[in-house]
């Protein structure tokens, strides 16, 4: 029964008969049961609201229309992706490698099933997973962007379409078990901080006290690889494209200094022996075995290396070199140092030690790769000569067709990469004892030495510097090229011995002169010759004087000038960001100027 308030209504009740009294009730009955009905309906509406707001709070959390940063073991990168499920499409955000400034770098392949993402030309994709649903690979958009965590490199936004809009996606990718992200980058170095100044990439920490020379604990060198691979990865434009790459302190001081105690240790043992090689003398028509002066060597899998110097060979295993370069130079296809199926324990890999005497021990000119069955591929070389000065000679000369010669003093805990088979190289007269280490590395069987790389068609070669600047055929080309380079590297080299000096330049003569009974072959030569006489400057010559001195006479300013455009164009030539070049002036006459170029800060 309603409650009747105001006082007229109090009267009208008084004069109701009792049936109208019983006939007013009813109605407010009626109408008082529709304002609960309409009240329940309303709480009702609001319940079935606050459970489905309940039910999607909760689905955010596992994913539905959420955000996610999926953390995967990937060594020093925080996060493998971030994703953002909305109502129809799935947002990926993914970390890029720092080498990875343009989208067409990148291979990104999308199945409505699949994701998979990775560096052009490499075998493996870095990040590759399972739709938590399906897509429609199609309607897939992809950016690079700022990396908005990680300011100074960029990552890659995938916008990809969901097939059943509003589907709940508990996550976005299942990544296979184990997966690992292989271009491993330091996000975690803040990058306002500035680098730290030389990082050594290979470190044996130093010897615990009361161990001497001990090389142990190896265990400091778990993930020195990676350090290793990052570095090569920073190298890999320089080394594709001039065909070589140097890391400085690629090992650091203590680490240089106890490796190459170990190399005197093992020279003291006799355990290194005389370089020797077979050559074949054309006019006695047998394969002969020479010495090669003041040059003594050993590989890591001669028994007297691992008798003498066990430490050695387990220090040189850790640095973990070949899996280091496998990785970051998958174009290659270098193998990577486990032993290969179906060849007896053999890897593909060999480590050679090296002790040149200071009585001016040197190689010639040569190839590492100079045909089959060689399949070598990289050259990986590291220089132990503490406290080397240039009296010292023992450089490593890099001649890349038809450029500027590259000379690299050997200093302590550097490497120089080259592809084995594209670059010609010498070492010149040592004048101290020089110690270093060679890892050299296969490619895979059909990669090197084949059929192209073997015969040179001289009609088809257009511009003999760019159509055989990073082609193995130039090796057939090399000696008649290079003629009196080679005659000169030879005449130093055997100084001591020089019966086999003299063999060997014979042979060297007989070979240009044959291969010049070409008459198209010879024209080619000569071509190239012409090319390589415009670019190689004449930089080992002379006395040095220091060119920046120079301010008063005019010939002195201009002399500077024709300096630094050499200097700028031994830079460009050579691919080379450097932090610091000095110049040389070696000689100087009317018309030319002869400098030395030095680049640092590779
Ligand atoms: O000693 C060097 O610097 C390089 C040696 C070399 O070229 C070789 O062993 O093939
Ligand atoms: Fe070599």
């Amino acid at each position: 029964m309603l409650k009747l308030e105001s006082e007229g209504e109090a009267m009208l009740e008084k004069n109701m008969t009792p049936s109208e009294r019983a006939a007013r009730a009813a109605k407010q009955d009626a109408y008082a049961a529709k304002l609960r009905a309409q009240r329940s309906e309303l709480e009702a509406k609001e319940a079935a609201m606050e459970a489905e707001r309940r039910k999607a709070a909760a689905n955010h959390i596992a994913g539905t229309m959420g955000i996610g940063r999926v953390a995967v073991d990937v060594g020093d990168v925080r996060s493998a992706y971030e994703y953002e499920i909305h109502f129809d499409t799935l947002e990926l955000y993914v970390p890029l490698p720092a080498s990875v400034t343009k989208a067409n770098q990148l291979s990104v392949d999308v199945s409505p099933r699949q994701l998979s993402i990775g560096l052009k030309g490499e075998r493996q994709p870095f990040l590759k997973g399972t739709f938590k649903g399906t897509v429609h690979p199609d309607d897939t958009v992809w950016t690079l962007e700022k990396a908005h965590a990680r300011p100074g490199s960029l990552e890659l936004k995938l916008e990809i379409s969901k097939t059943t809009p509003g589907q709940h996606w508990p996550g976005a990718l299942e990544l296979p078990d184990g997966w690992c992200c292989r271009w491993a980058q330091p996000p975690t170095v803040p990058p306002a901080a500035p680098p730290p100044a030389k990082p050594a990439l290979l470190s044996l920490t130093a010897p615990p006290p009361g161990s001497p020379n001990d090389l142990a604990p190896l265990s400091a060198l778990a993930g020195s690889s990676r350090t290793l691979e990052a570095r090569m990865v920073a190298v890999r434009p320089s080394l594709l494209e001039s065909g070589y790459a140097i890391l400085d302190d690629a090992l650091d001081a203590p680490t240089a200094a106890l490796l190459r105690a170990e190399l005197g240790v093992l020279k003291a043992k006799g355990a290194l022996r005389a370089h020797q090689f077979g050559f074949k003398d054309e006019e006695a028509g047998v394969a002969q075995v020479y010495t090669k002066p003041h040059i003594w060597e050993a590989e890591t899998t001669d028994a007297s290396v691992a008798e003498a110097a066990p430490r050695l060979l387990a220090a040189l295993e850790s640095l973990a070199v070949p899996r280091a370069a496998a990785a970051a130079f998958p174009t290659l296809q270098l193998v990577d140092g486990r032993p290969l199926e179906q060849s007896a324990g053999a890897t593909g890999v060999v480590v050679k030690l090296q002790c040149n005497e200071g009585a001016g021990g040197c190689f010639p000119l040569h190839y590492d790769n100079a045909g089959p069955p060689s399949r070598r591929r990289l050259t990986c070389l590291f220089y132990l000569s503490v406290g080397w000065s240039e009296m010292d000679g023992g450089e490593l000369q890099l001649v890349p067709w038809l450029g500027a010669p590259v000379t690299i003093a050997p200093l302590s805990g550097r490497c120089v990469l080259f592809l084995s088979d594209i670059v010609l190289h010498r070492v010149l007269p040592c004048r101290h004892e020089r110690f270093c280490f060679t890892i050299w590395m296969d490619a895979i069987p059909s990669a090197t030495n084949r059929p192209e790389h073997l015969r040179l068609d001289v009609r088809t070669v257009r511009d003999p510097a760019a159509d055989l600047r990073l082609h193995a055929a130039q090796r057939l080309l090399s000696r008649a090229v290079y003629d009196e380079e080679y005659a000169r590297s030879l005449s130093d080299c055997f100084e001591g011995a020089p019966a086999v000096g003299k063999a060997l330049l014979a042979a060297h003569s007989k070979h240009v002169h044959v291969s010049r009974s070409n008459a198209a072959f010879s024209r080619l030569a000569d071509q190239a010759r012409a090319l390589k006489q415009v670019t190689t400057p004449e930089s080992d010559t002379a006395t040095a004087a220091t060119l920046p001195v120079f301010k008063d006479s005019p010939q002195q300013v201009a002399s500077s000038v024709v300096a630094s455009s050499v200097v700028a164009s031994s830079v460009v030539a050579s691919s080379v960001v450097a932090s610091s070049v000095v110049a040389r002036v070696l000689a100087l006459d009317r018309s030319r100027v002869h400098v030395k170029v030095r680049v640092r800060g590779f």
